[in-house]
């Protein structure tokens, strides 16, 4: 469908394993899900990564990750919320991908992550206030990563889908004009 990876970004809970899974089984695409490579290849989830290797590990490896992604079109990769923060990751990612940031607001966030708890960076602190103040420090990166940004609250799988690729060719258009 894309001659180039659609890579997806955001906060945690924003959609993004969600919108790829809905990728794959609507649209063909094939589905990375780098938490999940990354889980099974270290043969641990990504919690316990956090807890017994810590956080530059698990870091390092997404970077490693995107890397040895870059050999792949057509794919829809779905990136852990922390992939954006690292400079050379974005630049990486942007390589033969087009960036999609989903977004959503902390209180659609906090319904939709409250009851899962392999997420360590917000599982002491999942309130609206933890998760506002963490999303705020992350914005900047998230926007300046993203060449196309698309709401997600209130909206359902299929119709963010849909906007995604109907925005996504509308920008193919554009450029090739
Ligand atoms: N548009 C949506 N509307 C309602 N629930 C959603 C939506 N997108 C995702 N979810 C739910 O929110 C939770 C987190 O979604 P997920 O795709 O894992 O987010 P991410 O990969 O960005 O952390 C899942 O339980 C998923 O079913
Ligand atoms: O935002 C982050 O730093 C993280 C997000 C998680 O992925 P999701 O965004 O899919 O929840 C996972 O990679 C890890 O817990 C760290
Ligand atoms: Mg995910």
């Amino acid at each position: 469908m894309f001659d180039y990876n659609v890579v997806l970004i955001g906060f945690m809970g924003a959609g993004k394993s969600t919108i790829a899974e809905l990728l794959r089984t609507g649209w063909g695409m094939e589905r990375i899900e780098m938490d999940a490579l990354i889980e099974e290849r270290e043969g641990m989830r990504i919690s316990k990564i956090f807890e017994t290797k810590g956080e530059p590990y698990f870091r390092d490896l997404e970077t490693e990750l995107l890397i040895e992604l870059q050999a792949r079109s057509n794919a829809v990769i779905s990136c852990g919320g922390g992939v954006p923060m690292r400079e050379r990751n974005v630049a990486e990612m942007k390589k033969n991908g087009r960036v999609v940031l989903l977004t959503a607001h902390p209180e659609t966030i906090l319904e939709r992550v409250k009851d899962n708890h392999d997420r360590p960076l917000i599982e002491n602190n999942k309130t609206v206030e933890g998760i506002s103040a963490l999303m705020e420090a992350r914005r900047e990166r998230y926007m300046a990563a993203a060449d196309l940004v698309i709401e997600t609250d209130r909206k359902t799988g299929e119709e963010i889908c849909r906007e995604l690729v109907e925005k996504l060719h509308r920008m193919e258009e554009e450029a090739s004009r």
